[in-house]
């Protein structure tokens, strides 16, 4: 989070003592700067002086260490060097794009006279100057600022106090570049997972709201923020600011808000003017989010699940990045939006399936619309950008290709058999712009369009008579010069003389300065008018020279005022059909990511998901999208593994003793040596239950999920020294965070929770944690752990089930077999694993050597010795005898009892036999 501190600005009535007068006397053009700045505060002030724009005092020092570029100085300010540094005008959006980036808000002010009015004013008047616009992380309409794969958006948090505790928040978020406008209203405790959804460049609270101790670390998490004073937040007027923006008497037809949104949306919408400065970029109407819609995901299982950046922050290796294989950018910024966000609505999730399913059956036709969409462009931003008085001729022939896109896709669309009904909305929606408007931009805009519209040349030949005329008329003096040189060269007989253009002079005959002297003698100099002399050149006017030249001008003034007229025109056409524009950019999104999805499943072989209302969660032949692409790149397979955590139908397990409760999802508890791949199978079920709730296909041979509405995950351990936490004091909050919060519905994992401290102290808080899950929170849930000890827990808790990573053993080494199976692992092979890292011989054969005594001692042994005694472990829900660990005897009779000799290969038969032996007590 970046806040910028005030420039000193002098107080008003201060009285220098005489001495010290002069230098403490502001010039006028100091006093006008030290004005605009005090009116944006906390802003960095580009101030435009010629073709730079200025910064300085303490801008001038943050600017210069931001970018690198040298402060200097200019003048003197109460006695003292005025540091000062600048960027020039061309190359502003990038030095912008940098300051931005880096977190800080620039206010661009802007020469609004020609400074010649203002000499004309007397020779002390300064030009006007004014800010045209506040350039902030979240208010970005340019291309050349904006990540094109990435949403940009602007948040207001607005929060109403509760007496009774709880407080509620009102969020609305603004993307400018696209026009969406969403709002919702949270409690306190969704609030970090939603802001983590979200995911805003920029967000707007109160002075109060940004001070608050409570919120501060939330608040912290985010790019940037941006205090206001109270009134952007005034409830009271927030319906009449909205109503004003809409340019509606109500906001009922548009949107039916709460209190707590509407205030929200109109402290978004109050900010977007500001920083438009008058300018109005149309919005669409707020659309209400209502609470529950999509699974709640904490911002650690985000970053833990590597959603949308790896832990070290990059896009490549993240999920998204696995899964994104859209082909323009608004698709890619819809599965951005899709991915932070996925569904809990059983029946909206397999209308999306039903999307992509389409596109997987039907090969041709989705590489044909996808090659269309390939070269569509991205209709939203081009129309934002028009709106805001930014747009280029290329964002005109945006549209138009954009409208001749939507007919070639809806023309491929209707070959398709029985589209389903998001395929039949995207088409309707690609109907509605206006054919007109794209033949008539079609007829207006040349072949090759510049990119700003300042000097013209944009408008084809044919499309505007008198355009065509002040043309002519231009490129014909344009001749007449040409042939004046000509005629200038041979009366002058210097074969030589040219005439030239620059921006001072205008037109000038230009001769060496041998022949300079010939046209200053008569009879020339009755002629030619001496103007400059260079050291190699002399350079002359005539006065027919001079009203070519002025025809010249008045031409092509006439030609490029006649083209602006036309951009006028173009613009307002298609700005008064935006909101069509915008419904078929959105469909142009929504199919290039039902196709990409359905590419993705074909290529990577993904499987439709079942997707209901149960607790199931049954997945065969699971993978790990992004480990199975890596391994895939190498040419190694991916083991493919099973994991079944729906709620055990009775009658089995054989029911417990007054345990009435088997309704609930299983627990499984995962054990393995170092590197079998818990973590990996821990991952892919989270990222499976995510990919099928955002409407994707998944890495399985067959998987069916009830609902998941909360995904909690900790996993991997990362100190936080930045919040003063050590690695087991983040563990330990986001553990606590999940024994909280996860219900029923919830989809958990766990891993290693508790090896962050001493064993005994990890063991005793895996235990409990996992007896609070299993009683309390009765969630599905996988957890991992390297605490062998906890295995027993199965046989007292009956929804909880082990499962083991496999390895072979092979000369002394280890083997990884990643295949996950029923039972539990008796050993980590943690030396084997130190040994393949390349671990010091020496220090492998001493480890060794530790371990076979400590093994002596039986670690196992004396913890359950402890864990019988501690009432720690009881479950506040169930007797405390209940949870007891079981003995060595009733271990092996629960073994005993699990076998099916009926079933087995005498493989398998032998296998158990050795694993019988394994549990008998060590002497
Ligand atoms: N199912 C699989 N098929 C193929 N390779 C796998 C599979 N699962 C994991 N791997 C490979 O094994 C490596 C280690 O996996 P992972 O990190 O999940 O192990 P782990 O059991 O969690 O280890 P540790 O206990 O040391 O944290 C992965 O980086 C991956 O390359």
């Amino acid at each position: 989070m970046t806040m910028q501190q005030p420039i000193p600005v002098p107080p008003p009535d201060d009285t220098p003592a005489p001495q010290a007068e002069a230098a403490a006397r502001v010039t006028p053009m100091m006093e006008q700067y030290l004005e605009i700045k005090a009116a944006h505060q906390g802003l960095l002030l580009f101030y435009r002086m010629g073709d730079f724009y200025e910064l300085f005092f303490e801008d001038a020092e943050i600017a210069s260490r931001t970018l690198g570029i040298v402060l200097t100085k200019r003048g003197k300010h109460q006695g003292a060097d005025i540091p000062m540094c600048g960027v020039p005008v061309e190359r502003a959006e990038d030095y912008l794009h940098r300051l931005i980036s880096a977190g800080h808000r620039v206010a661009v002010c802007e020469q609004t006279e020609d400074p010649a009015a203002a000499k004309a004013r007397g020779n002390k008047s300064v030009v006007r100057r004014g800010v045209v616009r506040l350039v902030t992380p979240g208010t970005l309409t340019e291309d050349t600022l904006l990540d094109a794969r990435a949403n940009n958006y602007l948040l207001a948090i607005a929060r109403a106090r509760s007496s009774a505790g709880g407080d509620r928040f009102g969020l609305a978020w603004i993307d400018i570049s696209t026009a969406e406008f969403t709002v919702t209203e949270v409690s306190g405790g969704e609030l970090a997972a939603t802001l983590a959804r979200i995911n805003p460049n920029e967000a707007i609270v109160t002075d109060a709201l940004y001070s608050d101790n409570e919120l501060g670390q939330t608040l912290r998490e985010l790019p940037a923020v941006t205090p206001l004073t109270r009134d952007v937040f005034d409830g009271a007027t927030a319906e009449k600011r909205l109503c004003d923006y809409f340019a509606v008497a109500t906001m009922d037809g548009l949107a039916q808000l709460t209190r707590l949104e509407a205030t929200a949306a109109a402290a978004a919408v109050t900010y977007v003017d500001r920083t438009q400065v008058g300018k109005h970029p149309p919005l669409s109407p707020p659309a209400r989010e209502a609470s529950g819609a999509t699974m709640a995901i904490d911002p650690a299982t985000r970053a833990n699940l590597e959603l949308t950046r790896t832990l070290a922050g990059e896009r490549r290796g993240s999920l998204l990045d696995a899964i994104d294989c859209t082909v323009t950018s608004a698709g890619s910024r819809l599965l951005a939006q899709r991915l932070a966000a996925p569904l809990t609505d059983a029946p909206a999730i397999a209308r999306r399936l039903d999307g992509v399913s389409i596109f997987v059956a039907d090969s041709a036709a989705r590489e044909d619309i996808r090659s269309i969409l390939r070269g569509a462009p991205d209709m939203s931003r081009a129309l934002a950008r028009l709106s805001v008085g930014r747009g280029g001729p290329r964002d005109l022939a945006g549209i138009r290709d954009g409208i001749i896109a939507a007919d070639q896709v809806l023309t491929r669309l209707s070959e398709v058999d029985q589209p389903p009904p998001e395929i039949a909305a995207v088409m309707a929606a690609l109907q509605r712009p206006s054919r007109e408007l794209a033949a008539e931009f079609a007829s207006a805009l040349d072949e090759q369009l510049p990119l700003i519209k300042r000097d013209g040349g944009f408008v084809r030949q044919g499309y505007e008579p008198a355009l065509d005329e002040a043309r002519n008329l231009r490129d014909a003096s344009r001749l007449v010069v040409a042939s004046m040189q000509a005629r200038y060269a041979d009366a002058t007989s210097v074969k030589g003389l040219k005439i030239r253009h620059n921006n001072v002079l205008g037109y000038f005959v230009e001769v060496t300065a041998q022949h300079g002297d010939k046209l200053m003698s008569p009879p020339l100099n009755a002629t030619f008018i001496h103007r400059q002399t260079l050291a190699g050149q002399v350079r002359f006017t005539t006065a027919e020279l001079g009203e070519i030249e002025a025809k010249i001008a008045n031409a092509g003034d006439r030609a490029l005022g006649l083209e602006l007229e036309i951009f006028e025109r173009l613009c307002g056409k298609a700005l008064a059909i935006s909101d069509d524009l915008r419904a078929a950019a959105q469909g142009f999104a929504l199919l290039d990511v039902a196709t990409s999805l359905a590419k993705l499943a074909v290529d990577e072989n993904y499987v439709r998901p079942e997707v209901d209302g149960s607790l199931s969660f049954a997945i065969e032949a699971g993978r790990h999208p992004v480990v199975e692409q890596a391994l895939k790149r190498n040419g190694e397979p991916f083991i493919a593994n099973a994991c079944d955590l729906s709620p055990v139908p009775p009658p089995y397990p054989p029911p417990q003793a007054g345990e009435g409760r088997v309704g609930a999802g299983q627990l499984w508890l995962l054990t393995g040596p170092n590197m079998a791949g818990k973590s990996t199978f821990l991952r892919q079920n989270a990222l499976i239950a995510l990919m099928a709730q955002i409407g994707s296909f998944v890495p399985a041979t067959r998987a069916r999920i009830g609902i998941v509405d909360r995904l909690f995950s900790r996993v991997g351990a990362a100190d936080d020294l930045a919040r003063g936490r050590s690695t087991f004091m983040v563990e330990m909050v986001e553990t606590a965070a999940i024994l909280n919060q996860a219900g029923e519905r919830s989809l958990v994992i766990l891993d290693e929770i508790g090896r962050g401290t001493a064993t005994f102290d990890g063991l005793s808080i895996a235990w409990a944690a996992i007896e609070h899950l299993h009683e309390n929170n009765r969630c599905r849930t996988l957890f991992a752990t390297h605490y062998h000890e906890l295995t027993a827990l199965a046989a007292k808790l009956p929804r909880m089930f082990n499962a083991t990573v496999r390895v072979k053993e092979w000369q002394g080494n280890v083997v990884f077999l990643h295949e996950v199976l029923p039972g539990s692992a008796d050993r980590s092979y943690g030396i084997q694993v130190a040994k393949l890292a390349g671990l010091p011989p020496a220090v492998i054969t001493r480890a060794k050597s530790v371990l076979s005594k400590l093994e002596a001692q039986d670690r196992g042994q004396t913890a359950r010795a402890l864990v019988d005694d501690l009432p720690l472990f009881a479950v506040p829900s169930r007797a405390a005898t209940e949870a007891a660990p079981p003995s060595d005897a009733e271990l092996l009779m629960e073994a005993v009892k699990a076998l099916h000799p009926d079933e087995m290969s005498p493989r398998e038969a032998l296998d158990a036999l050795y694993a019988l032996k394994a549990k008998l007590p060590k002497p």
